[in-house]
């Protein structure tokens, strides 16, 4: 349900790689819900602790993204990207997206990006123990938690209709004919 006092928020997680960029880019271009893409904001923002040498990506700090995103959150109206859904507040979130995408294409997009070794490991390990899924239901009412396949362009096309479905259906206004 979405809190009548705001608009509509989704949050879309997922494993890197399985499509959450890209996804939300589609979903912003469609809706009037605004693409907001943490780990874009982190490094525009300086919302860290520097540099994560072994895991190379920045060290994010997460009361600085809650504390950044608080207004706009609250107004609402907003289509999250994360690969992480712990540490938002619960009451942020209307709809939590879970992107899977299976083993050996997720190891080839990965792989085409330059990932390598440990970090193209334990991003495979992530998504075959299904470890956000299991966050997202962990952090979240089990109903708001939807998990969709992201294996093939027709499932990126078929997971924006669903979304905008959810919108039509939730906050109309959200929806551009
Ligand atoms: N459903 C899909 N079908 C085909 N290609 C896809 C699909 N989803 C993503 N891709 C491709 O996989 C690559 C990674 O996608 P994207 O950057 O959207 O993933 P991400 O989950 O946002 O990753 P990260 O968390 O690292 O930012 C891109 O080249 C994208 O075009």
């Amino acid at each position: 349900m979405v809190d009548g006092q705001r608009g509509p928020n989704i949050l879309v997680t997922g494993t890197p790689g399985t499509g959450k960029t890209s996804t939300c880019a589609l979903l912003a271009q469609a809706t009037r819900l605004k693409h907001v893409n943490i780990g874009e904001l982190v490094k525009e923002k300086e919302l860290h602790d520097g540099w994560d040498d072994q895991l190379l990506c920045h060290i994010i700090n997460e009361d600085l993204v809650c504390d950044h995103l608080e207004e706009q959150m609250s107004a609402g109206g907003n289509v999250v990207d994360y690969h992480g859904c712990d540490f938002f507040p619960e009451r942020w979130f209307d709809l939590v997206v879970v992107l899977q995408a299976k083993t050996a294409v997720l190891y080839d997009r990965l792989a085409n990006r330059g990932y390598m070794d440990e970090k193209l490991h334990n991003n495979i390990q992530c998504e075959i123990f299904q470890v956000l899924l299991e966050e997202a239901r962990e952090s979240y009412k089990e109903e708001i938690v939807m998990p969709l396949p992201s294996d093939t362009i027709e499932d990126m096309s078929n997971n924006v209709g669903a979304l905008k479905e959810w919108l039509r259906t939730h906050a109309p206004s959200y929806v551009i004919e």
